[in-house]
Formats: C-alpha cells, structure tokens, sequence
C-alpha cells in the first residue's frame, strides 16, 4: 500500500485515539444534535404523548430536516486527510452507525485502547430490543465488527470484515453498560483473524471471531 496515499490514510487511522478535548462550534453542535434525536428515539419506543403533540413535532422534524437537506453537498469527507481541515482529524469518526458522535442511530458505543486490546463500552436503550428486555442480535453483531475492526486495524493494513462468526452465549440486557473486547490473534497473508468478548458485569453474553481481509481502499471511492 506503500503508493496509495488514500490507503495510507485509512491506516493512520489505525492509531486513532479519543479526543483528549470535547469538541467545540460547528461539531460540537452536531453532536448535541445527535444526542438529542437519540432521547428522542428512545422515547418514542415507551410514551404517552397524545396525537397532536407527535403531529406538531413531526412538523417541526419535517421542516428542519428539509432545512438540513437544502445544505447537503454530496461530498463524502471519508479519509484523515479531508477530515483534518474540517478541525479533527477523527471527524470521520462522527459518521459510524456504531461509534459516530454525530450519528443519532449509533448507541454510542465508546471505545479506548488498552495495550493490544481494543476496549468498547455501551449502555443499549429500548430502541435496540430484540427479544424482549435484551439487545437485539444484529446489533451486537455491529458492534462486534466495530471493535474487532478497529483491533485490526491497529496492524496497520485495514481490511474489511471477511467473515464475522457470533456465538450468543447468554442474552444481553439492555439499560445496563456492557463492554465489549477484541484483540488480533494472528495475521496470514492478507487475513487478520480477530476474535473477541462481550460481557454484562461477570457475564459472559457473546463470543465473537472474524476475519479481516487486507485491502486496497482506494479500489473503494472509485
Ligand atoms: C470499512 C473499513 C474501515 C477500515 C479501517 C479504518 C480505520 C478505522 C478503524 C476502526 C473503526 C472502523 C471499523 C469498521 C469495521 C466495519 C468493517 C465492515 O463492516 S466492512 C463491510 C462488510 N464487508 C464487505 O463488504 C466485504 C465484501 N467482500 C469483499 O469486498 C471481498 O470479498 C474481500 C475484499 C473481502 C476479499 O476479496 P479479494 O478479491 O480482495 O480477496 P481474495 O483474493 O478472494 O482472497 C484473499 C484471501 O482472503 C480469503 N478470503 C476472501 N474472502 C474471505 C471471506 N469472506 N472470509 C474469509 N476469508 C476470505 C481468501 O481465501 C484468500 O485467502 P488465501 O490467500 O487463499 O489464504
């Protein structure tokens, strides 16, 4: 990947570390956007507003949203180097259904490196139910890639998620912090076999492997 410079980007993101400081202007009002539509998607799941009152809010929605498209550019600021201007490296970050700040679908689930682990931390509200009272599969599933794939991106040649083999050990309760773990095991040519952990308190719920194949990630913005 030594002459795609656009590869070597998606790698220095490998050593992504959380901001020491909050975001502030612009970003830091996006992310208290995000965080407003996620109380906002967690309410509905459970509440007693009557029916002109959803309708008025729907309203409200609907223009603001109609605001927001009017400003969109079509422009995908997806690598470190654009990120950079926009006045955070990790800006790319925001986007993730997973991990994004600024993404009101994503939990957020927060993650840190510990050593050669990849530590991950969410509380799942109601609106990631699956069987009753517990997290829903596929979410885990995400949340699972999303670790796993930062684990072995710290190699230093990213792949994408090859295969992706769960083992629902105990269901996973929601409204309760969960942590996730990952960590490389070994790297054969262009596979990255990563596996990991997800525990509620002492609670071993899911076991995780995948396998990442190392790609060239210029191949995907053409
Ligand atoms: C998006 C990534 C971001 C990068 C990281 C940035 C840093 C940030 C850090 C972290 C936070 C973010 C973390 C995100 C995590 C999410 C990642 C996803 O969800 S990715 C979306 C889902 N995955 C796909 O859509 C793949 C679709 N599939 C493909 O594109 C191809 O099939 C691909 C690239 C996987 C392989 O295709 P070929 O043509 O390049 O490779 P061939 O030549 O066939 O195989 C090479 C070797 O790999 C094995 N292989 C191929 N496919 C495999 C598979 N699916 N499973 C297992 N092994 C496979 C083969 O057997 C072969 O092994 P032998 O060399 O013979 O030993």
């Amino acid at each position: 990947m030594s002459d795609d410079p656009f590869g070597q980007s998606i790698a220095s993101l490998a050593n992504w570390v959380p901001p020491d400081e909050p975001p502030t202007g612009q970003r830091a009002a996006l992310h208290r956007l995000a965080a407003a539509m996620r109380i906002v998607a967690e309410a509905l799941t459970d509440m007693q507003a009557d029916e002109a009152d959803l309708l008025a809010a729907a309203e409200a929605m609907e223009q603001f949203g109609a605001r927001l498209e009017a400003t969109r550019t079509g422009h995908r600021p997806w690598g470190f180097a654009e990120s950079a201007p926009a006045g955070d490296a990790r800006a790319m970050f925001d986007r993730s259904p997973v991990i994004g700040l600024g993404n009101p679908v994503a939990p957020p689930l927060r993650m840190e490196i510990d050593g050669d682990r990849i530590v991950g931390r969410a509380t799942f509200g109601a609106q990631y139910e699956g069987p009753p009272g517990h997290v829903h599969g596929g979410i885990i599933a995400a949340a699972f890639d999303e670790v796993l794939g930062m684990a072995q991106a710290r190699t230093g040649r990213p792949g994408m998620t090859g295969t992706l083999t769960i083992r629902y050990r105990r269901p996973t309760p929601l409204h309760t912090e969960v942590v996730f773990e990952a960590r490389v095991d070994r790297v054969e040519g262009r596979k990255i076999f990563a596996a990991g952990t997800l525990h509620a308190g002492e609670t071993l719920c899911a076991e995780a492997e995948g396998i990442f194949i190392s790609v060239d990630f210029s191949r995907l913005t053409r």
